[in-house]
């Protein structure tokens, strides 16, 4: 009887998802040889401390040397879950140089020079698989790239971050303070190792980044994303938003228009009975709309151990049976159009504004009058409560270009009679 192969692995990396990955084969090493065609083993590790106590690792394959990994010839998949810019990229092109395949989680990369390892990946005939650096456990890249290959997308959008979406739902639902969220996310293993990252929109920003390229087939980096993060999100404004029967989600939305592409990414009002609203805790989820498709959603966990694991080991087992077939490095980079890519104030979006002003007569008719002249056009205003001498307004406006709101908002902060404007949020 032919010797079953075994492949070996290097993991770059054993935090929350390097952990998780190496469980994951553990936990399938009976059924890999069934699935793959051969079994993988875990040679070797990466890791800045050699020292630090792992759960659940064997410590004679932890190596804090990365020429331990390059050096070695018998590892032929290379799975990068250290996050950052460098030194993982360089890591990744001597791995992909040297004709090894990566697998790898990180967005960071991936949103900024993902055009340029692909490109390595392909010249080396190797693979570069990165299906968890978007919404964690969900499959959105390997279905936009292949199950979906038929289309033509117009639209990608939904919540992409685990640690906000955690952090809105337990501030909507247990009127959690915003820093205990934060602090429980981090302790979840959802939270980037600089959670600046995830409250200001930067991470959610970057996976839509990669989504788009794919969606659009359209190089989309990082620097093209408008991003806004949660952190001027506060309990009132959340009541304000039950109130008028709205939930406050971080959504990323990519559309692909006839005069170009929009990323962004914000906190918006959803109304509650909205699909979106109802993703609560580290859930993500993507609605994807193409012309043959229709609409299609992608619903689970964006964040943590296993989930993250889930689809990194999904990577490997497709490389591995790659290996098996000869046949790495046949899928490329798919983005062969250079579309332009719009603006933020080229947009246009409905918005909630909730400022305190004098009350006094005349406030209200001047701030009405000021929207006017900039031509954004009032839906709604709710005068609501008297905050000492102040009068709290709220504003809904009709759909505006996005240039014209930044003017108005430009006036109205400057008025003698506005103390505050408190919040400005875009509505669904
Ligand atoms: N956590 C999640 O839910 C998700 C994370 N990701 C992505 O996965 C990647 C890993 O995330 P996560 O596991 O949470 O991160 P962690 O911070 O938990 O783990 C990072 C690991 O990388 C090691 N490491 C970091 N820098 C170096 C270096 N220069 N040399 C050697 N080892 C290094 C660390 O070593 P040491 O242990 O010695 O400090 C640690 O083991 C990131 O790109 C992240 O964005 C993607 C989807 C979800
Ligand atoms: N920090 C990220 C982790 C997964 O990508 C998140 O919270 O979604």
């Amino acid at each position: 009887m032919e010797e079953l192969k075994n492949i070996k692995v290097a993991l770059l990396g054993s935090g929350t998802v390097g952990t998780g990955v190496y469980k994951l084969i553990e936990r399938q090493r009976e059924e890999l040889p069934h699935k793959v065609g051969a079994g993988l083993t875990v040679s070797k590790v990466l890791v800045r401390d050699k020292n630090k106590k792992r759960e659940g690792i064997d410590p004679s394959v932890l190596t804090d040397q990365w020429e331990d990994i390059i050096t070695d010839d018998e590892i032929q998949i290379v799975v990068e879950v250290m996050g950052g810019i460098e030194p993982a990229r360089t890591y990744i092109t001597e791995a992909l140089q040297a004709g090894k395949n990566v697998v790898t989680a990180n967005k960071d990369l991936m949103a900024v020079h993902g055009g340029e390892l692909l490109d390595i990946a392909s010249h080396n005939g190797c693979d570069l698989l990165f299906e968890a650096s978007v919404a964690g456990g969900i499959p959105i890249i390997r279905p936009l790239k292949q199950c979906l290959a038929g289309n033509y997308i117009s639209e990608a959008m939904g919540i992409v971050n685990g640690t906000t979406n955690f952090i809105l739902t337990k501030m909507t639902h247990e009127g959690m303070e915003f820093d205990e969220a934060l602090a429980l996310a981090t302790e979840l293993g959802y939270a980037e190792a600089d959670p600046t990252a995830d409250i200001e929109g930067y991470d959610a920003g970057r996976k839509m980044a990669i989504m788009a390229s794919i969606a659009f087939n359209s190089r989309v980096t990082f620097d093209d994303v408008y991003t806004e993060g949660i952190t001027n999100i506060t309990a009132k404004d959340i009541k304000y938003a039950e109130a008028m029967g709205c939930t406050i989600k971080l959504l990323g939305v990519a559309k692909n228009t006839e005069s170009g592409i929009e990323v962004r990414v914000h906190p918006m009002l959803i109304p509650s009975d909205h699909p979106l609203a109802t993703v609560n805790d580290s859930f993500n989820a993507v609605f994807v709309h193409g012309d043959a498709v229709d609409d299609a959603m992608f619903y689970g966990r964006g964040a943590g151990e296993f989930p993250t694991a889930s689809a990194v080991m999904g990577d490997i087992i497709d490389v591995a049976r790659n290996i098996q077939f000869y046949c790495t490095g046949r899928i490329h980079c798919t983005c062969y159009k250079d579309l332009p890519i719009k603006k933020i104030t080229e947009i246009e979006s409905k918005y909630f504004m909730r400022l305190l002003v004098d009350d006094k007569p005349g406030v209200l008719a001047r701030i009405a009058d000021t929207l006017g002249k900039n031509e954004v056009s009032i839906a709604q205003v709710i005068q609501k409560n008297k905050v000492n001498d102040m009068a709290e307004l709220v504003v809904i406006t009709d759909l505006v270009l996005e240039q014209n709101f930044a003017d108005a908002l430009v006036e109205i902060k400057g008025m003698e009679h506005t103390r505050e404007i408190s919040t400005v949020i875009r509505v669904y």
